[in-house]
């Protein structure tokens, strides 16, 4: 793993324009090949990080730079080449159904075609070619004629992380990737993530909710509550003191299940 700072989060606050203050003053950074998972109970603000580093919500305040650029500030059009180079993995997949997995993972090539091209769906020999790779990379080469909704669900999610792969990302961002899958399946998805982070050299970021798959897989954990970050480290570092922070509810009636284990 290089010592390159890859992404660059600092000081990121996030307001929603009902006034609610998702993200309070978040930074951290990750190198390449870092492989980084996010914890944090329904609510703590997981997602809204995630989005905010691939632009889709603007933040109220601070700076995000990939590999050294700025992007809070970037103009349009320059923000969209960025997001093409960020890869995005959600929960339910996101795959066109009827089209082949082939061309599921050809869209990852998108953002490299002149608009024509992309209009009229041509992909040169090229093109193709990187996304047998994508596939095949995830083991999925033997489904690239299938239609994309007759795949399993862990098919699924390898299909998206090929497609992820096809944009050449700078960045892999993962939001609870493994939450549809069955224990399994968890674990051979997250180890694709893992490996694709490592020898591709593409930093990622995974929300997940399952702490132990998150201590299995992760170099570094960040735990969030609130918005904020409470501990940002490697996962042999989580105490019971900080999972309870972590996990802690603010409604007094409930409580998490590490604040009912002594
Ligand atoms: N568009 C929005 N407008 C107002 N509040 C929002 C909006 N989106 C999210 N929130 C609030 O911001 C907080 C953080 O939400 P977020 O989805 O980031 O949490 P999360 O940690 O990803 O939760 P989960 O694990 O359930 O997905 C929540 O209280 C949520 O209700």
């Amino acid at each position: 793993m290089s010592n390159q700072t890859s992404l660059e989060v600092s000081g990121v606050s996030k307001i929603y324009p009902n006034g609610y203050e998702a993200l309070a003053d978040v930074s951290f950074n990750m190198q390449q090949g870092e492989f980084i998972c996010i914890i944090g109970r329904s609510g703590a603000g997981k997602s809204t990080l995630l989005r905010c580093i691939n632009g889709l919500h603007p933040v109220t305040r601070g700076s995000i730079r990939i590999q050294g650029t700025e992007i809070t500030s970037l103009p349009d059009e320059e923000k969209l080449a960025i997001r093409r180079r960020i890869g995005f993995i959600f929960q339910e997949f996101n795959l066109v159904g009827r089209l082949s997995v082939m061309h599921n993972v050809l869209s990852g090539r998108l953002g490299y075609m002149n608009g024509f091209h992309s209009v009229i769906g041509y992909f040169s020999q090229e093109h193709r070619q990187k996304a047998l790779e994508c596939l095949g990379r995830v083991h999925m080469l033997h489904r690239a004629t299938y239609r994309a909704d007759n795949i399993s669900g862990g098919e699924k999610q390898r299909v998206a992380i090929a497609r992820a792969l096809a944009q050449e990302p700078l960045l892999l961002l993962a939001d609870e990737p493994v939450a549809s899958l069955d224990p399994d399946l968890t674990w051979g998805i997250m180890e694709d993530l893992r490996s694709v982070a490592r020898e591709e050299h593409v930093p990622t970021l995974v929300n997940i909710h399952d702490l132990e798959t998150a201590k299995a897989f992760a170099d570094r954990i960040i735990g969030i509550a609130r918005g904020r970050i409470l501990y940002d480290g490697p996962p042999s570092g989580l105490t019971t003191e900080l999972l309870r922070e972590i996990y802690r509810s603010d409604d007094p009636n409930r409580r998490s299940r590490y604040e009912l284990v002594s």
